[in-house]
């Protein structure tokens, strides 16, 4: 029998095409979970790096040749036959025709919207994640004003905003929340608010944001469809893994006047600290613009996160 203390490397790659589809696959007959659906991919052959073994797997099961490809997020999950680490790699640029080598199906999906299913069991926080966007813009009133934020978001609504104004109070908070949300929901972006999850109760937002304070003191996860986290270390990373978070904020990553005091982890320190890997999309913080996603997509993130840099 196999011991169960013995792990499975395993990659899978996620196809995004320019349209924001993404595909997924059948398990074929014969294997465990025959019929549920996947990301494509298998475990890692002796000697391989986890990119070898997605670009051999996409290979063998698809046809496919994966020309780029960015580490992403990193699962293990105790199934009954075997215990798996699972690497998940978004997949941005492929050549060749598909052809289903092993008798599967395959179908392109928006994320958020599934067709297909059921789904491998492990595969829950890698669906929400696709839902999320590559730039999620942080409000700074307290320091540009209301006003150049406002406008912005009229003008060009992100997919993603989190309220953060640290000096508002309850009342001024939700109005602001409020004035947010009238114009980024309505073209289908996402708010999350960042503030004690009792002053949100009732608001017209997607989530809740948890500074690092706050989710380690929190014991439960809070009742939103979304919730988020702070975080700067590895004891705040596996407690908002232990409460369930869909997202992290990790920084900072470059020089930011919000840290003066302390020195920036840079884009090796940001990696460092997912060394085992995380379950859950991690967004880099901290002194960023939007040039920096293709570092941040190098470096494992699930894209930038911009303070100042989203409203100049
Ligand atoms: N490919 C793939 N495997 C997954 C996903 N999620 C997940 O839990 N797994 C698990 O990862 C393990 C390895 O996947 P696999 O069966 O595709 O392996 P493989 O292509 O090398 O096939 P083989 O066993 O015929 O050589 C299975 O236990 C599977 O249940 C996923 O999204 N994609
Ligand atoms: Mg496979």
């Amino acid at each position: 029998m196999r011991s169960m203390s013995k792990i499975v490397d395993v990659v899978a790659g996620t196809l995004i095409a320019a349209d924001g589809r993404f595909l997924l696959g059948s398990r074929p007959e014969g294997k465990p979970y025959a019929g549920y659906w996947e990301f494509p991919g298998g475990k890692i052959e002796p000697g391989e790096t986890p990119f070898e073994a997605l670009r051999r797997e996409f290979h063998e099961e698809l046809g496919i040749t994966v020309e780029a490809a960015t580490p992403w997020l990193t699962k293990v999950h105790v199934y009954e036959h075997a215990t798996v680490r699972l690497r998940f790699y978004r997949v941005w640029s492929w050549t060749g025709e598909f052809e289903m080598r092993e008798g599967q199906d395959i179908a392109w999906q928006v994320p958020g919207e599934l067709t297909v299913g059921p789904m491998l069991p492990a595969n829950g926080p890698i669906l929400k994640a696709l839902e999320l966007p590559a730039v999620l813009a942080i409000t700074c009133a307290h320091e540009i004003g209301e006003d150049v934020i406002l406008a912005s978001l009229a003008e060009a609504p992100p997919a993603a905003v989190l309220v953060r104004e640290p000096g508002y109070q309850m009342e001024e908070l939700a109005r602001f929340v409020r004035e947010v949300s009238a114009r980024v929901r309505p073209a289908g972006g996402k708010v999350f608010a960042n503030a004690d999850p009792a002053w949100l109760e009732g608001l017209p937002i997607d989530g809740v944001h948890l500074s690092e304070a706050r989710l380690m003191a929190m014991d439960a996860r809070p009742d939103f469809e979304w919730v988020g986290a702070s975080v700067h270390g590895r004891e705040a990373k596996e407690k908002a893994e232990a409460l369930g978070a869909d997202y992290l904020l990790l920084g900072h990553v470059k020089p930011t006047p919000t840290h003066p005091d302390s020195a920036p982890l840079g884009w090796d320190g940001f990696e460092c600290r997912l060394a085992e890997g995380c379950p859950l999309p991690v967004y880099a913080l901290g002194g960023l613009s939007s040039a920096d996603l293709a570092d941040a997509y190098a470096h494992g993130a699930q894209g930038v996160a911009l303070m100042r840099g989203a409203w100049q």
